[in-house]
């Protein structure tokens, strides 16, 4: 590695997430379709002793810790690198920014080291970078079939919640999968009536512990999106919309009304067709 590299860490959207059921150890077993959007972190990777320097507008909310998910990625990489995050997008908010960021450390310094799912459980599909089914805790993937372009807009009341806490408040553990066959979707109004048939089974208990998400739900679909859910473990929710004007529309509605809430419209993003 000679010359600085620049990597996006796009965000991850869950658009379904189903919970399937429960592991001796605890954990939940999940069945997800994912794709990547538009908006992310950048993180960028020059050589020299491991540091981490922080900038973007979420920066402040990362300490120095050298337990960030960038520091732990170079580590398992057995790498040395100067790394800069510009931290865009909210920190432990459902759209996988410190699994994205590992991901993006790792693609910069060209390196694939075992085991990245101790990083976190959706290191792995971060790092494939595309849309997914996911499985299991998210070892198991599967790639989706071609997509039509999406029309997302992406809302945050910026109130922490955490995952364990989600999970550990679940009324059904064990809840129906996604059709094992999915049908093609050849257009967003197709994929979105099947999405619709979907769920986010974290949705309720988020819901319950943090009452605004239902808010952030009500306002996406005042604002006309078609279909509107919780990605992840919360609380970052989405809108799907039917084009990229009532997007806008809906963003500059919802900034204005909540100027303390998140809001960034995106589209999906370019597939990079790795594994
Ligand atoms: C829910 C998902 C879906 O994509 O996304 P995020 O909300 O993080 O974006 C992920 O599975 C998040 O995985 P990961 O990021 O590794 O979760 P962590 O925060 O490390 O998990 C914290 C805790 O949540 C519980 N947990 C997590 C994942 C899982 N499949 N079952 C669980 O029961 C466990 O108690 C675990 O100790
Ligand atoms: N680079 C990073 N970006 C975001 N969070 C990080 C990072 N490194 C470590 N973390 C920690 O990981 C946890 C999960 O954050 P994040 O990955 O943003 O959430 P989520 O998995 O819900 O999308 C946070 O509590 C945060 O303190």
């Amino acid at each position: 590695m000679t010359l600085p590299r620049r990597e996006l860490a796009p965000a991850k959207l869950n658009l379904t997430l189903h919970v399937t059921g429960r592991r001796d150890d605890g954990y939940h077993l999940l069945d997800s379709l994912v794709v990547f959007l538009d908006v992310g972190d950048v993180v960028t990777v020059a050589p020299g002793p491991l540091s981490l320097r922080l900038t973007g507008p979420f920066a402040g909310a990362l300490a120095d810790d050298p337990q960030n998910l960038c520091l732990r990625a170079a580590r398992l990489a057995g790498r040395e690198a100067v790394i800069t995050l510009e931290k865009n997008l909210p920190v432990a908010s459902g759209i996988g920014g410190g699994s994205a960021d590992a991901a993006a450390v790792l693609r910069a310094l060209d390196a694939r080291p075992p085991g990245t799912e101790i990083l976190g459980a959706d290191v792995p599909v971060c790092l494939a970078g595309r849309p997914m089914r996911m499985q299991g805790l998210g070892e198991i993937l599967t790639p989706l079939p071609p997509l039509p372009q999406l029309h997302v807009l992406l809302v945050n009341p910026l109130c922490g919640l955490s995952t364990p806490a989600v999970f550990a408040a679940l009324d059904c553990r064990v809840n129906p999968p996604i059709p094992q066959v999915l049908p093609d979707f050849p257009d967003a109004a197709t994929l979105i009536a099947f999405l619709t048939d979907c769920r986010n089974d974290l949705q309720p208990a988020a819901i319950r512990l943090l009452p605004v998400i239902a808010d952030c739900l009500a306002a996406l679909q005042g604002a006309g999106a078609a279909l509107a859910r919780m990605s992840g473990s919360g609380a970052t929710c989405f809108g799907l919309f039917p084009d990229a004007r009532t997007a806008e529309d809906a963003r500059r509605a919802i900034a204005a009304d909540h100027p303390d809430w998140w809001v960034a419209a995106s589209g999906l993003a370019q597939d990079r067709g790795t594994l």
